[in-house]
């Protein structure tokens, strides 16, 4: 019913922002599948193709925007007014504390982002310029005043779609043809967010922890090093049997794009887990070469995870994490493993997504004396829900003792703590 049809809302029709009052050049969202939205355009005056994937996240603009994970992408914001509180200065220390930034990598990694109401005026202490001038200095486009409630029915019905925007003297030319939308996950995007060369954070840490970089996000950095570990990120395809015996534990991040451009990583995975036992945990697409590397196979989803707001359930206990408890997490992703049974030998489901079922965790068994985690939800969240943060508490204290022999006391300090459902404050409920 909405093929081919071009939506003009009333804010789109009125060259404003409802909180601003700026003039906006044109600007039209084609999907591959046939349907326009013509807007106005904000950010970098720059027509551009990409995958056009929707969050259901109500803030954390700013840290979707910089996920490497979000590369090739252009991101629908479900929330109608984004920019309110504007972005800050996107500089950190480099200490035990920190990476040198303040969101989740150097700059904008997605595409372009689509709004319905982008906010001209912000407010917020830490702020430092609007999303416009950001997207501007990072040459990314952003659309605003278009139904994004309408083009987020769409993708779901549909699932994740080829798009274009085209801005200015482009929005009122024709829609591309089918051939000419550029498909992201055909590429290694991973190669491309990776770094190059091998480098250390928080050196003087006690617990050596390898990472695999698949373009990891600085909160899941932060969470390490704020741990008292010392992290050697690796390029993604880096040969880690040859160095692994300097190191404690071995972590595999996040990163963009199809997992299965990443199967080198996923064979050299697969001898570490035979012939090494110390600590393995993955996140996101750490999760699935380590799913990978067990003998499960990935698959796309048709619209992925993405939000702050996906309930998993614990199948399993470990650490921080009880069976039979539902954890509120982060998310953004577009594959998934393949639930199979039986499972492969010496591996368990860990968690499950409670909306769709499909995998969220996967976890070693008792029996197979390893300690591996892998985990399809974001547990840094940056931003997002705290609930399963303490899983990198739980990673560290496994990798500690495998080297002391003991379990050491955690650092209370520089750890933040969240309320166990114990803990939690209770509310009174009326009889
Ligand atoms: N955040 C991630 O690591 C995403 C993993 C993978 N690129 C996916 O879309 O499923």
């Amino acid at each position: 019913m909405y093929r081919k049809l071009i939506y003009i809302p009333r804010i789109a029709r009125g060259l404003a922002t409802s909180s601003g009052s700026s003039i906006l050049p044109p600007a039209t969202l084609h999907l591959k599948s046939g349907q326009s939205f013509l807007g106005r355009s904000f950010g970098a005056p720059k027509s551009i193709y990409g995958e056009t994937v929707f969050s259901t996240s109500i803030t954390s603009y700013t840290e979707s925007m910089t996920d490497p994970s979000y590369r090739g992408q252009i991101l629908v914001f479900t929330t109608p007014l984004i920019g309110n509180y504007g972005v800050p200065l996107n500089t950190a220390p480099s200490d035990a504390h920190d990476v040198g930034v303040v969101l989740e990598s150097q700059g904008i990694q997605c595409a372009a982002v689509v709004v319905s109401d982008v906010a001209e005026k912000f407010s917020h202490y830490a702020a430092a310029e609007s999303l416009a001038s950001w997207c501007q200095r990072y040459d990314v486009p952003g659309i605003t005043g278009v139904d994004t409630r309408a083009i987020t029915r769409l993708l779901r019905d549909q699932g994740t779609t080829l798009g274009r925007i085209s801005v200015g003297s482009d929005a009122s030319l024709p829609a591309p043809n089918a051939t000419e939308f550029w498909d992201p996950s055909l590429e290694n995007l991973v190669d491309q967010v990776s770094t190059k060369e091998p480098y250390e954070v928080n050196p003087s840490g006690s617990i050596k922890i390898a990472l695999l970089d698949f373009g990891a996000k600085a909160n899941i950095l932060r969470s390490l090093i704020r741990r008292g570990a010392a992290v050697t990120v690796l390029p993604w395809n880096y040969d880690f049997n040859a160095v692994r015996d300097q190191y404690d534990g071995l972590f595999l991040s996040n990163g963009p794009g199809d997992p299965m451009h990443c199967m080198e990583a996923a064979l050299k995975l697969r001898r570490t887990l035979e012939e090494w036992t110390k600590p393995v945990f993955g996140i996101c697409m750490g999760h699935q070469i380590i799913g990978m590397a067990a003998g499960l196979d990935a698959y796309r989803m048709t619209f992925g995870n993405r939000g702050h707001n996906q309930p998993v359930l614990a199948l399993a206990s470990s650490g921080s994490i009880k069976a039979g408890r539902v954890y509120v997490t982060s998310q953004n992703h577009q594959y998934a493993l393949k639930l199979q049974d039986p499972f492969p030998r010496g591996w368990e489901p860990f968690f499950i997504n409670c909306n769709d079922s499909s995998i969220e965790g996967i976890k070693s068994t008792a029996e197979s004396g390893k300690n591996v985690w892998g985990v399809q939800f974001h547990p840094e969240s940056a931003g997002g829900p705290l609930d399963t943060i303490e899983m990198f508490s739980d990673f560290l204290t496994e990798c500690a003792a495998h080297k002391y022999g003991a379990v050491p006391q955690k650092n209370d300090e520089t750890v933040p703590q969240m309320h166990t459902f114990e803990s939690a404050p209770k509310i009174a409920v009326a009889a």
